[in-house]
């Protein structure tokens, strides 16, 4: 079995006349943390979208544990065990919480006895018991989040793409979501993280993969990363100070 969970090879899509995404390579390590930075408009939901089967790209490919995912619907993926958050949370508005995150389990279990059980321990991982009766659009916008995480958690993947799960949340909620991600790869599940909030994502990942413009920047531990004169300068326009700290 090798070490990579996740390969991604020579990916490229044009959108709308537009060559989003040119040549892309990105390799993910079994049971690790890798993220994903880049300006906005680099490319890196689009990524995602391609990795989870929501878009095809127009050549490369996407391996995923050995088999290739290019063609496959993001169904058939997720039952494979490779599962991604939205940036704008997803899951049904109308339900409780904790209806919300059955959901996610269902689609991965048929025994209702076990599925009560994930979904027991998950709202319990992500803070959530409390408000587990509470429909999700009442939540304020740091529990929509983990709600969101809980969700694609039921399915039990082996791995998991959060693109910007700290979007929008308070330092200590930042703190909360960065142990738990911890703790996800510490039980062997595999984090591929698009991430803004620079101190998550530099405190979280092994290794670092940039994105400008489409195209692979740079690469490497977040020391590299954030020490590459070429990652500086793609970061100025937007503000050096972010990426420095
Ligand atoms: N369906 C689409 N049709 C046309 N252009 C698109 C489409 N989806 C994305 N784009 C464009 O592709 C580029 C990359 O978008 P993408 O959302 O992947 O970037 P990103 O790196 O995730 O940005 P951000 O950090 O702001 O979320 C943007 O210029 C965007 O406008």
């Amino acid at each position: 079995m090798s070490d990579n969970v996740l390969e991604v090879q020579g990916v490229s899509i044009a959108l709308g006349g537009l060559q989003i995404l040119d040549d892309v390579h990105l390799t993910a390590e079994r049971g690790q943390i890798t993220g994903v930075i880049g300006p906005n408009g680099a490319g890196k939901t689009t990524l995602f979208n391609i990795v989870s089967g929501f878009m095809k790209p127009t050549a490369g490919s996407v391996v995923f544990d050995g088999e290739e995912l290019v063609g496959k619907l993001p169904e058939q993926i997720a039952r494979m065990g490779l599962v991604r958050t939205f940036q704008k949370v997803r899951g049904l508005p109308q339900l409780s919480v904790r209806e919300n995150v059955m959901i996610g389990a269902l689609n991965h279990r048929h025994r209702l006895q076990d599925t009560d059980e994930v979904v027991n321990r998950l709202l319990n991982d992500l803070g959530l018991t409390a408000y587990a009766e509470a429909t999700a659009a009442s939540l304020p916008i740091g529990l929509r989040k983990r709600l969101e995480v809980a969700r694609v958690l039921a399915a039990e993947p082996q791995l998991v793409l959060l693109d910007e799960v700290m979007g929008g949340l308070v330092p200590s909620e930042i703190n909360e979501m960065m142990q738990l991600i911890r703790r996800l790869a510490d039980s062997g599940t595999s984090v591929v993280l698009i991430e803004h909030h620079m101190k998550a994502v530099m405190g979280l990942s092994k290794h670092v993969i940039v994105l400008e413009r489409g195209r692979n920047l740079a690469e490497g531990t977040p020391s590299e990363v954030t020490s590459d004169p070429g990652v500086l300068t793609a970061y100025l326009g937007e503000g050096y100070q972010h990426v420095a700290h």
